[in-house]
Protein backbone atom coordinates (compact mmCIF):
# COMPACT_ATOMS: atom_id res chain seq x y z
CA UNK A 1 0.00 0.00 0.00
CA UNK A 2 1.39 3.27 -1.01
CA UNK A 3 -0.12 5.37 1.95
CA UNK A 4 -1.49 4.81 5.10
CA UNK A 5 -5.25 4.56 5.32
CA UNK A 6 -6.94 6.23 8.42
CA UNK A 7 -9.89 3.21 9.68
CA UNK A 8 -11.49 2.63 12.69
CA UNK A 9 -12.41 -0.13 14.68
CA UNK A 10 -15.38 0.01 17.15
CA UNK A 11 -14.04 -0.45 20.28
CA UNK A 12 -17.48 -0.81 22.82
CA UNK A 13 -17.45 -5.11 22.91
CA UNK A 14 -16.22 -7.82 21.57
CA UNK A 15 -13.08 -8.90 19.42
CA UNK A 16 -11.74 -5.28 17.86
CA UNK A 17 -8.37 -5.91 19.27
CA UNK A 18 -7.75 -8.60 16.55
CA UNK A 19 -9.15 -6.54 13.68
CA UNK A 20 -6.68 -3.77 14.57
CA UNK A 21 -3.48 -6.17 14.86
CA UNK A 22 -4.34 -7.24 11.49
CA UNK A 23 -5.42 -3.74 9.84
CA UNK A 24 -1.51 -2.60 11.41
CA UNK A 25 0.17 -5.19 10.11
CA UNK A 26 -1.32 -3.93 6.87
CA UNK A 27 -0.35 -0.27 7.75
CA UNK A 28 -3.18 0.89 8.15
CA UNK A 29 -3.52 3.91 11.01
CA UNK A 30 -6.23 2.64 13.22
CA UNK A 31 -8.28 3.96 15.66
CA UNK A 32 -10.32 2.68 18.01
CA UNK A 33 -13.59 4.53 18.36
CA UNK A 34 -15.61 4.70 21.61
CA UNK A 35 -17.47 8.15 21.13
CA UNK A 36 -18.67 10.03 18.06
CA UNK A 37 -15.95 12.27 17.70
CA UNK A 38 -13.76 9.49 16.92
CA UNK A 39 -15.00 9.11 13.65
CA UNK A 40 -13.49 12.63 12.42
CA UNK A 41 -11.31 11.65 9.22
CA UNK A 42 -11.70 8.32 8.82
CA UNK A 43 -11.99 6.77 5.58
CA UNK A 44 -13.60 3.21 7.07
CA UNK A 45 -14.51 1.17 10.21
CA UNK A 46 -14.64 -1.69 11.43
CA UNK A 47 -17.35 -3.27 13.49
CA UNK A 48 -15.85 -6.69 15.03
CA UNK A 49 -18.03 -9.78 16.40
CA UNK A 50 -19.40 -10.05 19.93
CA UNK A 51 -22.55 -9.40 21.25
CA UNK A 52 -24.76 -7.35 19.43
CA UNK A 53 -27.31 -6.44 21.60
CA UNK A 54 -24.68 -5.02 23.53
CA UNK A 55 -22.79 -3.19 20.78
CA UNK A 56 -26.10 -1.96 19.87
CA UNK A 57 -26.88 -0.94 23.08
CA UNK A 58 -23.84 0.69 23.85
CA UNK A 59 -23.56 2.43 20.21
CA UNK A 60 -26.92 4.28 20.43
CA UNK A 61 -26.31 5.34 24.51
CA UNK A 62 -22.71 7.39 22.85
CA UNK A 63 -24.76 8.16 20.08
CA UNK A 64 -22.44 6.61 18.13
CA UNK A 65 -25.35 5.17 15.91
CA UNK A 66 -27.01 8.32 14.62
CA UNK A 67 -22.81 9.34 13.78
CA UNK A 68 -22.01 6.69 11.99
CA UNK A 69 -25.45 6.69 9.82
CA UNK A 70 -24.50 10.88 9.13
CA UNK A 71 -20.89 9.95 8.44
CA UNK A 72 -22.05 6.85 6.08
CA UNK A 73 -24.57 9.39 4.59
CA UNK A 74 -22.24 11.85 3.81
CA UNK A 75 -20.15 9.92 1.78
CA UNK A 76 -17.07 9.43 2.90
CA UNK A 77 -17.23 5.96 5.32
CA UNK A 78 -16.76 2.55 4.51
CA UNK A 79 -18.35 0.34 7.18
CA UNK A 80 -17.53 -3.46 7.33
CA UNK A 81 -19.26 -5.36 9.87
CA UNK A 82 -18.33 -8.92 11.20
CA UNK A 83 -20.66 -11.47 12.69
CA UNK A 84 -22.41 -9.66 15.87
CA UNK A 85 -21.08 -5.87 13.38
CA UNK A 86 -23.15 -7.59 10.61
CA UNK A 87 -25.94 -7.92 12.98
CA UNK A 88 -25.73 -4.27 13.91
CA UNK A 89 -25.44 -3.02 10.24
CA UNK A 90 -29.09 -5.01 8.91
CA UNK A 91 -32.06 -3.14 8.50
CA UNK A 92 -33.95 -5.90 9.95
CA UNK A 93 -32.99 -8.42 12.38
CA UNK A 94 -35.43 -11.45 12.69
CA UNK A 95 -37.29 -11.94 15.72
CA UNK A 96 -35.16 -10.03 17.83
CA UNK A 97 -35.78 -6.38 18.47
CA UNK A 98 -32.61 -4.58 19.68
CA UNK A 99 -31.43 -1.15 18.91
CA UNK A 100 -29.41 -1.29 15.77
CA UNK A 101 -27.43 0.59 13.29
CA UNK A 102 -29.95 -0.59 10.23
CA UNK A 103 -27.75 1.07 6.69
CA UNK A 104 -27.85 -2.13 4.93
CA UNK A 105 -30.67 -3.66 3.12
CA UNK A 106 -29.90 -7.36 4.36
CA UNK A 107 -32.20 -8.82 6.84
CA UNK A 108 -30.38 -11.05 9.29
CA UNK A 109 -31.30 -14.14 11.77
CA UNK A 110 -28.65 -14.79 14.94
CA UNK A 111 -27.68 -17.71 15.60
CA UNK A 112 -28.73 -19.25 12.48
CA UNK A 113 -26.39 -22.71 11.95
CA UNK A 114 -27.61 -24.65 15.09
CA UNK A 115 -27.20 -24.58 18.62
CA UNK A 116 -25.46 -27.62 18.75
CA UNK A 117 -22.90 -26.46 17.04
CA UNK A 118 -21.74 -23.50 18.54
CA UNK A 119 -18.24 -22.49 16.15
CA UNK A 120 -17.18 -24.16 13.03
CA UNK A 121 -14.64 -23.63 10.12
CA UNK A 122 -15.36 -23.68 6.52
CA UNK A 123 -13.65 -23.10 3.40
CA UNK A 124 -15.22 -20.44 1.01
CA UNK A 125 -15.41 -19.42 -2.25
CA UNK A 126 -15.61 -15.93 -2.21
CA UNK A 127 -16.27 -13.56 -5.18
CA UNK A 128 -13.97 -11.46 -6.23
CA UNK A 129 -11.05 -13.77 -4.52
CA UNK A 130 -8.85 -16.45 -6.56
CA UNK A 131 -8.52 -18.44 -3.74
CA UNK A 132 -10.57 -20.51 -1.05
CA UNK A 133 -10.97 -18.58 2.15
CA UNK A 134 -10.50 -20.36 5.45
CA UNK A 135 -13.57 -18.96 7.83
CA UNK A 136 -14.32 -19.22 11.52
CA UNK A 137 -18.30 -19.19 12.28
CA UNK A 138 -18.93 -18.22 16.04
CA UNK A 139 -22.62 -18.31 16.72
CA UNK A 140 -22.84 -16.76 13.60
CA UNK A 141 -25.71 -14.98 11.95
CA UNK A 142 -27.38 -15.96 8.63
CA UNK A 143 -28.08 -13.17 5.84
CA UNK A 144 -31.99 -14.36 4.69
CA UNK A 145 -32.45 -11.37 2.41
CA UNK A 146 -30.82 -9.33 0.31
CA UNK A 147 -32.15 -5.90 -0.92
CA UNK A 148 -31.66 -5.13 -4.98
CA UNK A 149 -28.48 -3.58 -4.88
CA UNK A 150 -26.93 -5.67 -2.64
CA UNK A 151 -24.33 -8.28 -3.89
CA UNK A 152 -23.56 -11.63 -2.29
CA UNK A 153 -19.94 -12.50 -2.50
CA UNK A 154 -19.81 -15.59 -0.35
CA UNK A 155 -22.66 -18.56 0.63
CA UNK A 156 -21.76 -21.49 2.93
CA UNK A 157 -24.48 -24.46 2.04
CA UNK A 158 -26.25 -22.15 0.01
CA UNK A 159 -26.69 -19.27 2.77
CA UNK A 160 -25.42 -15.93 2.50
CA UNK A 161 -22.66 -15.58 4.92
CA UNK A 162 -20.84 -12.30 2.78
CA UNK A 163 -22.78 -9.60 1.10
CA UNK A 164 -21.72 -5.66 0.16
CA UNK A 165 -23.68 -2.76 -0.82
CA UNK A 166 -21.75 -0.42 -1.85
CA UNK A 167 -19.12 0.91 0.85
CA UNK A 168 -20.54 -1.70 3.01
CA UNK A 169 -19.67 -5.16 3.95
CA UNK A 170 -21.27 -8.06 5.68
CA UNK A 171 -19.18 -11.23 6.98
CA UNK A 172 -21.21 -13.69 9.09
CA UNK A 173 -17.90 -15.03 9.67
CA UNK A 174 -14.96 -13.44 11.44
CA UNK A 175 -11.76 -12.77 9.15
CA UNK A 176 -9.35 -11.35 11.43
CA UNK A 177 -9.09 -15.13 13.23
CA UNK A 178 -6.66 -16.95 11.08
CA UNK A 179 -4.03 -15.11 9.50
CA UNK A 180 -5.50 -14.47 5.77
CA UNK A 181 -5.59 -10.79 5.74
CA UNK A 182 -7.08 -10.86 2.23
CA UNK A 183 -10.32 -9.13 3.00
CA UNK A 184 -8.91 -6.91 5.37
CA UNK A 185 -6.51 -5.57 2.43
CA UNK A 186 -9.44 -5.14 -0.19
CA UNK A 187 -11.36 -3.30 2.58
CA UNK A 188 -8.41 -0.49 3.06
CA UNK A 189 -7.63 -1.02 -0.71
CA UNK A 190 -10.98 0.69 -1.31
CA UNK A 191 -10.75 3.32 1.09
CA UNK A 192 -10.52 6.94 -0.21
CA UNK A 193 -7.24 8.28 1.00
CA UNK A 194 -7.44 10.49 3.12
N1 LIG B 1 -19.38 -14.18 16.97
C1 LIG B 1 -20.37 -13.32 17.05
O1 LIG B 1 -20.21 -12.13 16.80
C2 LIG B 1 -21.65 -13.87 17.54
C3 LIG B 1 -22.83 -12.94 17.36
C4 LIG B 1 -23.88 -13.24 18.40
N2 LIG B 1 -24.40 -14.57 18.26
C5 LIG B 1 -25.00 -12.22 18.31
O2 LIG B 1 -26.07 -12.54 17.89
O3 LIG B 1 -24.80 -11.09 18.66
Amino acid sequence: MSEAKNVGVLALQGDFREHKQMLERLGARVREVRLPGHLEGLGGLVVPGGESTTIGKLAAEYGLDAAVRAAYRAGNLAVWGTCAGAIWMAREILDYRQPHLGIMDIAVRRNAFGRQVDSFEADLEVEGLDAPFRAVFIRAPEIVRVGEGVRVRARYQGRVVFAEQDRLWATAFHPELTGDDRLHREFLERLVAS
